[in-house]
């Protein structure tokens, strides 16, 4: 078949691309259908020159580059690719030959996959950077996709497990239990906690993602390393559970201190004592003391009074063992002018009254007999005392502390103490311990009289630690008042400075002393005592003087007036009569 002129323009005419052919300054000299319907141009192109039709940079390029042959060129509408051939005559470029065609369909296509491809980019980027592990099944539970920081914390490489079935992992021992596949099987978000082999602990959390239609597309799974955190709780636990023990040791610390300024207080048992006593001195009622001769009853008095509502009214004291029987009645209930011979014209008060709107101290309850017991009974109850020889009725209103160092239970039983009076007293029982029951208190005590009596005598003197080691030891029967006098005789009667062991009594010194060696001790002091500093007095002088030296080391040693009485076998009264004389 011979092809001529016609039949070539028939079969570029029918082209689906654009033919041109144009010379050096782009003057068309061939144009097919397609290259006018590219180009949108209704007439032939043939004569035209190819710049109305493309940008003039782009012909530019053309002519500057012969060795480029496909160029993009971007019309106003659409996208062409050309396709330059030049054509030679004596090697020098006559003109082109362009085969062209329209791409902006393709070019649309491109840049949707160029931007997904950005996008694929830009996700994958976050995914890898996230702290916690990502890790993505298909809806079958295949594994799809998982991020750096998944393979970070459970030491599992992406290209060992990409592809592979959960179930299929979990067989070989990749996975104790998989969140992709609970969630399959529970069809919802799940969450466990799992402890890895190498120790970490970690936190996952399996998400289904569904499709339009509904159907499960996706398990993303959220793996969070939380071994920092759980030791951190640990930590915070270890640190309140610290704090809780310094708060109780705090609390213990503030427990066992007391400070009261006329309390010498630093054993538990006597801390004890002392945070009972201040409970009760806010309620207004009556309270017992009870406890062994010079513990401290008269001071706890003083500290409930002190701490009670009454404490803007004075404290009214009496010893009810220190005053004769006959004169007991009106020192507590008073008397009318002319109630008996001897008695002061306008009459006097008794301790009730002069307690009115305060506090009583009722000393050696156990000394009154019973008649007396009675009628304090009777006031108790009324709140009303009426003096002696009077007629009036006076209300009082009087809080009673009163104290006894006997078995007051006992007394009752013996029928000694009445029975309705001692249930009256006995409200609030407080019972301060003997010093022997409270060592911890001795050295403070101790340390406390010497510094007293020294800025009382003006002297400075110290006591060694072998007599504090022998007070630790001693039973104090006498309590804190023996230790008091103790240490007022050792501050007057130490030559120098030093207190040391030398001074102490025998008594002190030997342990477990009997009462009859210390009868024998006292009874050869005695003797051992010089007539000298009486020389010169008349009779009753040395004798008063003499009375008051052996009352007083009598009760130092035995601890109580009431011993130092039953000792010497005369009447307490006539004891601390004898003292005030
Ligand atoms: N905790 C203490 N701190 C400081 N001094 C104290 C303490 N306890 C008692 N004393 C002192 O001991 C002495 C005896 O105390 P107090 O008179 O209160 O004892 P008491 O139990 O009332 O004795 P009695 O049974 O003989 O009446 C007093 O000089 C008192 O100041």
């Amino acid at each position: 078949m011979e092809i001529d002129n016609r039949v070539m323009q028939y079969v570029l005419n029918h082209s689906i691309n654009g033919i041109l052919i144009f010379n050096n300054n782009f003057n068309i000299a061939f144009s097919n259908k397609a290259a006018q319907k590219i180009f949108e141009y209704n007439e032939m192109l043939t004569g035209k020159c190819l710049s109305e039709f493309i940008p003039q940079d782009n012909l530019n390029k053309i002519r500057q580059n012969n060795t480029e042959r496909f160029y993009k060129i971007k019309l106003k509408t659409k996208v062409i690719a050309f396709d330059v051939i030049p054509i030679f005559e004596k090697n020098i470029i006559e003109g082109y030959a362009a085969v062209f065609q329209d791409v902006s369909k393709y070019e649309s296509i491109v840049e949707e996959m160029d931007k997904f491809k950005e996008l694929n980019r830009r996700l994958e980027a976050i995914i890898d950077s996230s702290y916690d592990g990502i890790y993505v099944t298909d809806g079958e539970a295949n594994t799809i996709l998982l991020n750096k920081a998944y393979e970070h914390i459970t030491g599992i490489r992406g290209k060992d497990i990409l592809g592979k079935n959960m179930m299929e992992l979990v067989k070989q021992g990749y996975f104790s239990q998989s969140g992709s596949l609970l969630a399959i099987e529970k069809d919802r978000q799940v969450t466990l906690r799992q402890r890895l082999v190498s120790g970490k602990e970690i936190l996952i959390t399996s998400t289904p993602v569904y499709n339009t239609n509904k159907k499960r597309e996706f398990i993303v799974t959220n793996v969070r390393d939380i071994s920092d955190l759980v030791k951190l709780q640990e930590k915070l636990s270890e640190t309140k559970a610290l704090n809780e023990k310094y708060k109780s040791e705090l609390e213990n610390i503030k427990e066992q201190t007391i400070e009261i300024p006329e309390l010498i207080v630093k054993d538990k048992n006597t801390i004890q004592t002392v945070r009972t006593a201040l409970k009760v001195a806010r309620v207004d009622t009556t309270v017992l003391l009870m406890g062994e001769t010079g513990v401290g009853k008269g001071q706890f008095a003083k500290l409930i009074h002190k701490n009670s509502t009454r404490l803007h009214n004075r404290l009214v004291e009496i010893n009810c063992g220190a005053i004769p029987r006959n004169l007991i009645e009106s020192e507590l209930f008073g008397y009318d002018r002319g109630a008996f011979t001897g008695a002061l014209q306008k009459g006097k008060m008794g301790v009730f009254e002069l307690a009115n709107n305060s506090t009583l101290f009722l000393d050696e309850i156990s000394e009154l007999d019973i008649d007396m017991q009675v009628k304090l009974l009777k006031v108790l109850e009324e709140k009303i005392v009426k003096r002696i020889g009077g007629e009036e009725s006076i209300p009082i209103n009087v809080r009673i502390i009163a104290a006894c160092n006997q078995d007051l239970k006992k007394m009752v039983e013996k029928g000694l103490f009445r029975e309705d009076l001692y249930y009256r007293l006995n409200i609030i029982p407080v019972v301060i311990p003997p010093l022997r029951e409270r060592r911890e208190d001795i050295i403070p005590l101790c340390l406390s009289f010497l510094d007293e009596f020294n800025s009382k005598y003006r002297m400075n003197k110290y006591i060694t630690v072998s007599v504090l080691d022998s007070f630790m030891e001693y039973s104090w029967p006498g309590n804190v008042r023996e230790l008091r006098n103790l240490i007022e005789r050792l501050v007057i009667m130490s030559q120098n400075d030093k207190i040391d062991k030398s001074l102490l009594p025998q008594y002190i010194l030997g342990k477990n002393h009997t009462e009859k060696e210390m009868e024998k001790e006292i009874k050869e002091e005695i003797q051992e005592n010089s007539i000298d500093e009486y020389v010169g007095m008349n009779l009753k002088d040395a004798t008063i003087r003499f009375q008051q030296k052996l009352i007083n080391q009598t009760i130092d040693r035995l601890g109580s007036q009431r011993k130092a009485a039953k000792y010497l076998e005369v009447d307490p009264s006539t004891v601390s009569r004898k003292l005030n004389e």
